[in-house]
C-alpha cells in the first residue's frame, strides 16, 4: 500500500500538471507535523501547543550542523541524527515533567506552551551562532530540483501515515483512544499510562524533527518562528478543521490550508487570518469532528443502512474468547501471605477527616462487605486501598506488600482489582477492545496489528457467556444495557487477574436476575478461586445472602467488624441506621 501511494506520489505532478512551488512542498512538510499533533491531541487527548518545537529543532539542528561544521553525506546523516536525538530527549524531559502521575491535564498543555516560548528565546540568546531573530541562511545544502523535493516531502508523508494508520488501527491505538477517553480507569486497569503518553511524546517529537529537518534542508533557511507558539497553534488549528483523529483530516487541514494561506495572505493580508479564524469557529460548533467527520459520518451511515438497533452499532470484530493460560486467579489459592491488611488508615481533606484509625484484615477466600450510612467513607475507603497517594496516615499491605504511594497502575500489578460505583468504561471502543485493554498489562500489546485472540480467566469468560455478552463483542460499549456494561467492567478487572478485588456497588441499578447472577460469580470467586473480595453495598439482604463478614462504618469510623450474625443482631448498628445514633462511638 505504502508503495502504490508513494508512486502516486511520483506521479501525480506529471499527470495533473501541477505547478510545484516551494509552497506546496513546505506544505507537505507540514502535513507530517500535522500527523503527530494528531496522534497525541486527537487520539490520546493530550492538548499540546508545543509540537511546532520538535519541528523547531530538526530545522536548527540541520541549519548549525551545515553552517558551522560541514556539509556532505555524512555530515547530512549526522546532523539528521542530533535532530532525532535532541527533539526525543527534549520531548522524553517535557514528558517526565508533564505526564507523572497525578499530573492534570492542564499542566501538561501548560508545558507544552512554554516549550516553544522557551527554544525561541535560546535561538534569540544564540547571537551569531543561532542567527539570532533572523535566523540562518545560505548555508549549503543538496540544491535539488522542486520535483525531487516534492517526492521527498510527499515520500515522508505518505511513509509516516502508513505507520500512523497501522498504528492507530493496532492494539496500541485503541490503548491511546482508553486514555483520551478514560484515563483513570486505564490506569486502574494497570496501564501505565504516564510511560505510553511519554513514550508517545517522544517518537511524534522524533518525527517533528524530521520534518523540521526536510523543511530547512530543502528551503535553506531557518527562522525562529518554526519552533514558535504560533505554527504550535496553526497545527491545532489544521488537525480541528480537518478532523481529530483521522489521519487524512489533519493532512488535509495542513496543506490546504498553508496552501491557500500563502496564496491569500498576500492579496488579503487582514481578511485571511479572518476568515481561517470565523472557518475554525463555525466547524468547532457545527463540526466539532472537523470537515473529515462529514465523509466518515457519511461512511458510517452507508455501513448502518438497513440494519436496526444494534447490529447497526456492530463492528465487525474477528477477536476469540480463549481461556488464559498460566498463573491466573488459581494461584490465589496458592498464596500463604495475607491478601490485605489496612492498619491505623486515615483520610483527611483540609480540616475534614473522612477515615479515622481503620484496622481491617482481609482474608484469602473471604468476602467482606463494607456497609455503612451515606457518607460514612467507604468509598473513600477504596480509593485508598487502589491509590498510594489518596490516604493521609497509615499503611495499606497487599500481599505483602506495602503500598507506600504507589499509583494506582502499580497497585494493580500488585493484584488490586478494582471496579467504579458509577460503571466507567470507554464509549467508542468495542466490548472486545475493552477486554484486550484489561489484558495490556499481562499479554502486552501490538504496535501495527490487532491481536485475534483474548485469553481471558474463567470467571471472566462466565460473565461473558452469562450476560451475552461474547455474543456483542463488535458492539461500541456506549450502546450496551446497564446490566451488559456492569458485567463488562466485572469481567475487565477479573481479567487483570486480581487478588483482591475492590466492588463499590456493582449491583446498584441492576434486576434481580442479574443481581443474583453477580451474587453466584462472587461466590464462586471467593470459594473456588480464594479472592479476597471487599464489597460495599446498600441492598442488606444481598449482604446478608453472600458475605463472610461485615464491616459496619459510620463517620469514617469502624463500628463493628464482625459476621453477618453479629453485624444483624447489634443494637448499635440499628440505632445508626435508624438514624438514633448520630455520633460515632470513640
Ligand atoms: N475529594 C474530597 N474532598 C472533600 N471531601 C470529600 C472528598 N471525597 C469524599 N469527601 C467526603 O468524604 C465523606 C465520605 O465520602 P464517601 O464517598 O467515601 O462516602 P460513602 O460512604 O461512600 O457514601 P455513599 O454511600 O453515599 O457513596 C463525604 O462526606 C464526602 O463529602
Amino acid at each position: 500500500m505504502a508503495a502504490l501511494a508513494l508512486a502516486v506520489v511520483v506521479a501525480a505532478p506529471h499527470f495533473l500538471g501541477i505547478y510545484l512551488t516551494n509552497v506546496m512542498i513546505r506544505a507537505l512538510f507540514l502535513g507530517v507535523l500535522a500527523l503527530t499533533v494528531d496522534l497525541v491531541w486527537g487520539y490520546t487527548g493530550i492538548l499540546t501547543f508545543g509540537q511546532s518545537a520538535f519541528y523547531g529543532i530538526g530545522a536548527y539542528a540541520c541549519a548549525l550542523v551545515f553552517t558551522h561544521w560541514g556539509f556532505g553525506p555524512g555530515w547530512f546523516a549526522a546532523a539528521l541524527v542530533i535532530a532525532i536525538v535532541s527533539a526525543a530527549l527534549v520531548a522524553w524531559l517535557v514528558g517526565l515533567l508533564s505526564f507523572y502521575h497525578g499530573a492534570s491535564p492542564l499542566y501538561s498543555s501548560i508545558m507544552t506552551l512554554a516549550l516553544p516560548i522557551v527554544l525561541v528565546q535560546i535561538i534569540f540568546a544564540g547571537g551569531t551562532f543561532t542567527g539570532s531573530s533572523s535566523g540562518l541562511s545560505g548555508f549549503p545544502t543538496y540544491y535539488w530540483s522542486l520535483a525531487t523535493w516534492f517526492v521527498i516531502a510527499g515520500a515522508l508523508l505518505v511513509v509516516v501515515a502508513a505507520f500512523a494508520w497501522l498504528f492507530v488501527r493496532g492494539d496500541f491505538g485503541r490503548i491511546l483512544i482508553a486514555i483520551r477517553e478514560n484515563e483513570d480507569r486505564c490506569a486502574y486497569l494497570g496501564i501505565p499510562v504516564s510511560r505510553i503518553k511519554t513514550g508517545l511524546f517522544v517518537v511524534c517529537g522524533a518525527i517533528g524533527a524530521v520534518a523540521g529537518f526536510g523543511y530547512a534542508a530543502f528551503t535553506d533557511v531557518v527562522a525562529p518562528e518554526l519552533a514558535g507558539f504560533l505554527l504550535g497553534t496553526e497545527s491545532l488549528i489544521w488537525v480541528a478543521l480537518g478532523g481529530r483523529a483521522t489521519l487524512i483530516g489533519p493532512i488535509l487541514g495542513a496543506i490546504g490550508i498553508d496552501v491557500t494561506s500563502s496564496y491569500l495572505s498576500g492579496s488579503l493580508p487582514f481578511l485571511w487570518k479572518f476568515i481561517v479564524g470565523v472557518a475554525f469557529v463555525v466547524v468547532i460548533i457545527l463540526l466539532p469532528n472537523g470537515i473529515a467527520s462529514l465523509v466518515t459520518g457519511a461512511w458510517r451511515r452507508y455501513k448502518r443502512h438497513g440494519k436496526d438497533g444494534a447490529a447497526a452499532h456492530m463492528h465487525r470484530e474477528t477477536v476469540t474468547l480463549v481461556p488464559a493460560k498460566g498463573r491466573g486467579l488459581e494461584e490465589n489459592l496458592a498464596a500463604d501471605t495475607s491478601p490485605i491488611r489496612i492498619e491505623a488508615l486515615t483520610c483527611r481533606y483540609g480540616s475534614l477527616t473522612v477515615l479515622d484509625g481503620i484496622e481491617v484484615e482481609g482474608r484469602r477466600g473471604e468476602l467482606l462487605s463494607i456497609v455503612g450510612p451515606n457518607g460514612a467513607g467507604k468509598t473513600t475507603l477504596m480509593r485508598c486501598i487502589s491509590n498510594g497517594s489518596e490516604r493521609s496516615g497509615g499503611e495499606v499491605t497487599i500481599g505483602g506488600e506495602t503500598i507506600g504511594r504507589k499509583s494506582p497502575q502499580k497497585i494493580v500489578a500488585l493484584g488490586v482489582g478494582r471496579s467504579f460505583q458509577n460503571t466507567s468504561l470507554f464509549d467508542s471502543l468495542t466490548v472486545g477492545d475493552c477486554l484486550r485493554l484489561a489484558r495490556y498489562r499481562i499479554d502486552g500489546a501490538r504496535y501495527f496489528e490487532r491481536s485475534d485472540k483474548v485469553a481471558l480467566p474463567e470467571p471472566a469468560l462466565d460473565i461473558l457467556k452469562a450476560t451475552g455478552l461474547d455474543r456483542q463483542l463488535g458492539l461500541e460499549t456506549r450502546y450496551l444495557s446497564h446490566g451488559m456494561k456492569r458485567g463488562l467492567e466485572l469481567a475487565m478487572v477479573l481479567a487483570t487477574e486480581p487478588r483482591v478485588l475492590l466492588l463499590d456497588e456493582p449491583t446498584a441499578g441492576l434486576t434481580k436476575a442479574e443481581r443474583t447472577a453477580i451474587g453466584s460469580v462472587l461466590t464462586r470467586l471467593v470459594e473456588d478461586y480464594g479472592l479476597c473480595v471487599f464489597l460495599i453495598e446498600h441492598d442488606l439482604d444481598f449482604v446478608r445472602e453472600i458475605s463472610s463478614r461485615i464491616v459496619v462504618l459510620h463517620q469514617g469510623k469502624m463500628l463493628l467488624d464482625g459476621s453477618v450474625e453479629e453485624v444483624v443482631s447489634s443494637d448499635l448498628v440499628k440505632a445508626v441506621y435508624s438514624g438514633q445514633e448520630t455520633e460515632a462511638p470513640a
